[in-house]
């Protein structure tokens, strides 16, 4: 493994944020001891504890320490506390859509891979996962519905703008078929072409830039359909490129599939070696503080990150190892246990996950 010393900006955010990234870095921690590598972590606010401390969800601070880092490590924002504020001005839209613009972050992989040890978990009949289940949504992150103006609220009347330029819908269709060929060369691009003239020229676009790739199969499929196939048949499905609004939605149902929100990572990536990388589930105020989050999203986001930044494939390896490992024992947090399992806290799993890293020194 090369010398290797980088810098990480860690942003936890709020609700279930702080705990699960807590467990992330202990589990960093126990990469470098064993690959011999070194990282740097600063922290900073964002989100509503930014809001708290600072009167804004993206301090100046915060934005510069992430130009000044090869990589951003995010937990998630947002919650109830925030909800009255205006619309703007919420973590979400204050914070989360500004970093994914500012740093160019277009490209968001949400890999949806059913442990063999959690099939129990999913909701789906065992059947329809039996040989696994592993899926990749491509999704859009800089364009489209959640970015697009005008948008605004005149009295009873609001509106929201989809937009897609050309550019925008081929390089992301390129990372789709990129990743395709690497995998089972199969690529789903979702889109509402029979009602939505943006999907239209989606189709159009995704058509064409499947022409520099004809060993990989192209199929298209509108996005309710999809929603239903994923449940019906989830196998059908390699690589799912989609808009941003369709992506975050379809992504979610993807992450049930395995089991549970809480164990779909993300990797949201710009041009280059720079990424974001975050749970691809919420704050979930629901359960926060109370010490039951599942903090396998948040660590394997970090691999993702050692993987897709900083090159270090043998590290992420290592971190789905130790989690398979710790799952094939039989420990569970609440959302993916059933009845005989051992169920255990967000801080346990964390630490079993790190020392399982540790100890497999190959
Ligand atoms: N990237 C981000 O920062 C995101 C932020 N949000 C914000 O989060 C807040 C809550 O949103 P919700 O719609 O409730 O979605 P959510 O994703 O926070 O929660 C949905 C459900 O999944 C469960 N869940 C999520 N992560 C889990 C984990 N690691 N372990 C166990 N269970 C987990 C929650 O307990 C809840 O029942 C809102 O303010 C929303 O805007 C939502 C999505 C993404
Ligand atoms: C602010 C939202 C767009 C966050 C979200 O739901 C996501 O990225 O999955
Ligand atoms: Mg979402």
């Amino acid at each position: 493994m090369p010398a290797m010393n980088k810098r990480i900006a860690v942003l936890a955010g709020d609700g279930i944020g702080p705990e699960v990234m807590e467990q992330a870095l202990r589990v960093l921690a126990a990469v470098e001891q064993r690959f011999g590598v070194t990282f740097k972590t600063d922290a900073a606010d964002v989100g509503g504890a930014a809001l708290d401390n600072h009167g804004t969800a993206l301090p100046r601070e915060t934005v510069d320490l992430c130009r000044e880092s090869d990589a951003i490590l995010f937990g998630s924002v947002g919650g109830p506390k925030w909800e009255h504020l205006p619309p703007e001005e919420q973590p979400e839209r204050g914070a989360l859509l500004p970093l994914r613009k500012t740093f160019g972050l277009f490209a968001n992989l949400r890999p949806a891979i059913v442990f063999p040890q959690l099939v129990h978990a999913s909701p789906l009949r065992e059947d329809l996962l039996e040989g696994g289940l592993d899926v990749v949504v491509v999704r859009e992150l800089t364009g489209g519905i959640y970015f697009g103006t005008p948008k605004g609220r005149e009295g009873d009347k609001a509106f929201d703008t989809l937009v897609y330029h050309r550019s925008e819908i081929e390089r992301i269709a390129r990372v789709a078929f990129e990743a395709a060929r690497s995998r089972n060369k199969r690529v789903t691009s979702i889109d509402k072409a029979n009602v939505l003239t943006s999907m239209v020229l989606w189709r159009e676009v995704v058509t064409e830039v499947a022409r520099d790739y004809p060993d990989v199969e192209l199929t298209h499929m509108y996005v309710d359909n999809a929603a239903m196939q994923l449940v019906r048949e989830p196998r059908q499905f390699d690589v799912i490129l989609a808009g941003n609004m369709f992506g975050d939605i379809l992504s979610d149902e993807a992450a049930m599939l395995t089991g549970s929100l809480g164990m779909l990572p993300s990797a949201s990536l710009a041009e280059g070696s720079f990424g974001l990388y975050e749970p691809s589930g919420g704050s979930a105020p629901d359960i926060a503080g109370k010490g039951v989050a599942n903090p396998i999203a948040q660590i394997l986001s970090a691999a993702m990150m050692l993987k897709y930044s900083f090159g270090l494939d043998q590290a992420c390896q290592a971190i789905f190892d130790a989690v398979a490992a710790v799952l094939d024992e039989g420990y569970r947090t609440g959302d993916i246990a059933r009845p005989g399992d051992t169920l255990i806290g967000t801080d346990e799993m964390g630490r079993r996950i790190a020392e399982k890293v540790s100890a497999c020194a190959g």
